[in-house]
């Protein structure tokens, strides 16, 4: 894996807003159609942050897995396509984009084909280790005053010492219908089963289903998308006073 290309976003401000000079991190976990990408990045808007959509990296690996004709359910065929994976990816919430090689995936990344193998390569460990070794050098240089970064395994792996850790849940009927009405062209009752697997699958290599000691719940069952932004900027708020760039 090469080193990425780092966008540095000019909606952000620079990291002399930051005591340190290190980028704050709210860290967000949870499971699929939970709302951590769109929830995230409307938190990081609204905060002046970048954002960091980690599951983008397992997908973009997955593709190009994908692309090689590889089997992505055998670790040793998923390492092989590991060693040329040329990954890149925007931190600028308003100017999201990935990247393999010179190929833009931004939007072939989320299709079907590639959510369904994605599980695959993400229960390689070597794959894990690297991507979040990757995701650490992507915050620490970015040179912005904080990031938010959301995952499966943010809170307890990548950043367990964040300042901010929440854990953004919905029941899984919710969520199953949320994704649903996004993909409108496909049958509700498949868009649902594929949802939970992908769960299942993902929840025997990191445990994002329960809050680890120190994480916050934010439930968003009875939430609409404004509401559930507002209630992690009340996390935020209430951890560390950041809000709005303050
Ligand atoms: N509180 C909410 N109320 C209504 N819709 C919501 C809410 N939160 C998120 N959504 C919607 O649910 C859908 C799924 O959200 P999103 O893609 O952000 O989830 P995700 O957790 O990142 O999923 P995945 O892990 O599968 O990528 C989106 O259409 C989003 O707009
Ligand atoms: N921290 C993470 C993030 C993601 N994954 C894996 O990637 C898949 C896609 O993630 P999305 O958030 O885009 O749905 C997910 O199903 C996991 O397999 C991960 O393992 N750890």
């Amino acid at each position: 894996m090469t080193d990425p290309t780092i966008f540095r976003p000019g909606v952000v401000a620079p990291a002399e807003g930051s005591a340190s000079g290190v980028p704050a991190v709210v860290a967000i976990d949870g499971p699929a159609g939970s709302g951590k990408s769109s929830v995230s990045k409307a938190t990081a808007v609204r905060l002046g942050y970048g954002f960091l959509d980690t599951g983008a990296a397992y997908r973009a690996l997955a593709w190009h897995a994908l692309e090689h004709g590889s089997d992505t359910s055998d670790a040793t065929a998923v390492l092989e396509v590991f060693g040329d994976f040329d990954y890149a990816i925007s931190l600028d919430p308003a100017d999201r984009w990935v990247r393999v090689g010179g190929t833009d995936v931004t939007a072939a990344i989320r299709e079907p084909r590639v959510t369904d193998a994605v599980s695959g390569v993400a229960r390689v460990p070597a794959v894990r280790q690297a991507v979040n070794d990757l995701f650490r050098r992507l915050v620490a240089s970015s040179g912005l005053r904080g990031v938010v970064v959301e995952g499966r395994d943010i809170t307890t792996v990548v950043y367990p010492d964040a300042p901010v850790r929440i854990l953004l849940t919905a029941a899984p009927e919710v969520r199953a219908a949320r994704r649903s009405a996004e993909l409108t062209s496909q049958d509700a009752a498949a868009v649902a089963a594929a949802l939970h697997k992908r769960d299942a699958a993902d929840s025997t290599v990191v445990d994002f289903l329960t809050a680890a000691p120190g994480v916050q719940v934010v439930d968003s069952t009875h939430l609409d998308f404004e509401q559930t932004v507002d209630a992690v900027l009340n996390v935020v708020d209430s951890t560390m006073g950041a809000r709005d760039g303050r």
